[in-house]
């Protein structure tokens, strides 16, 4: 039976305003436990997934076990790089990454996990605390982003100074675009020539594009570099 005209709309008018009132609770929700957090006490979600992912044991044969820390500035190519890495299939878009990003590899009998930590300036004070358990760490630098690059060479030392055992492999990344600051360019305004010579460092121009793939700057040679680096005795 259909209800009488003014019925009708109050009752649409009540359900509105049921719905109104639940999206305020939400939001107020959200923004109490936002609020409460201090920056390191693991309090959000991504965070404790985070937290869980540092303390994972590793999987299977811990001696064939690898971890690849993929750190740079929000935007550097991070995300793409590990993309193009493991799967070669095109994408249009890729979205910044608001925690983390981890994605296993199966080549030669060695297992690896590369984990990207998001680039943002709320993500930075998390980075440290994955680089006890990295057998490498890639930092993907934005050719073209002249800008940010004290910012990225800042990061990248305070990073270094707390591990100077791990090697360290630096992608000039975006190469394929024409502004791109060359490699020696690269070395120069991230001061590389600073590190000590007992690191095993390497600088490698790339473009993490599926148009790359099969160019000169294509990722699949960091691929192959972190196989014979992490397949060294
Ligand atoms: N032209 C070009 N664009 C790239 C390249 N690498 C990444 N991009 C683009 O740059 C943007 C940022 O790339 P992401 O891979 O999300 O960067 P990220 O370092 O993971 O950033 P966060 O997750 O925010 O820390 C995306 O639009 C990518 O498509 C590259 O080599 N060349
Ligand atoms: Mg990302």
């Amino acid at each position: 039976m259909a209800l009488p005209g003014a019925l009708r709309d109050l009752m649409l008018a009540l359900g509105a305003a049921v719905a109104a009132v639940g999206s305020l609770l939400f939001i107020a929700w959200k923004i109490y436990f936002r609020g409460t957090g201090t920056g390191t006490d693991w309090g959000g979600w991504w965070e404790q997934e985070l937290r869980e992912l540092r303390d994972r044991a590793p999987p299977g044969d811990a001696l064939d076990w690898r971890q690849v820390l993929v750190l740079g500035l929000d935007g550097a190519g991070k995300s793409s790089v590990l993309h193009y890495i493991c799967s070669q299939t095109a994408r249009d878009h890729i979205a910044p990454t608001y925690g983390f990003n981890s994605a296993q590899l199966s080549v030669e009998g060695l297992e690896m996990d590369l984990l990207e930590v998001g680039g943002s300036q709320n993500l930075r004070a998390y980075w440290p605390h994955y680089l006890s358990q990295a057998h490498v760490l890639v930092f993907v630098v934005d050719s073209v982003d002249r800008s940010r690059l004290l910012t990225a060479r800042q990061e990248l030392h305070t990073l270094l100074a707390a591990e100077p055992q791990l090697p360290l492999v630096v992608l000039a990344n975006k190469q394929d675009k024409s502004d791109a600051l060359s490699t020696a360019e690269l070395r120069e305004e991230l001061a590389l020539h600073m590190l000590s010579k007992q690191r095993e460092l390497f600088l490698l121009p790339t473009s993490a594009t599926w148009a790359s793939l099969s160019t000169a700057t294509s990722v699949l040679h960091v691929k192959n570099l972190l196989v014979t680096l992490l397949s060294q005795p």
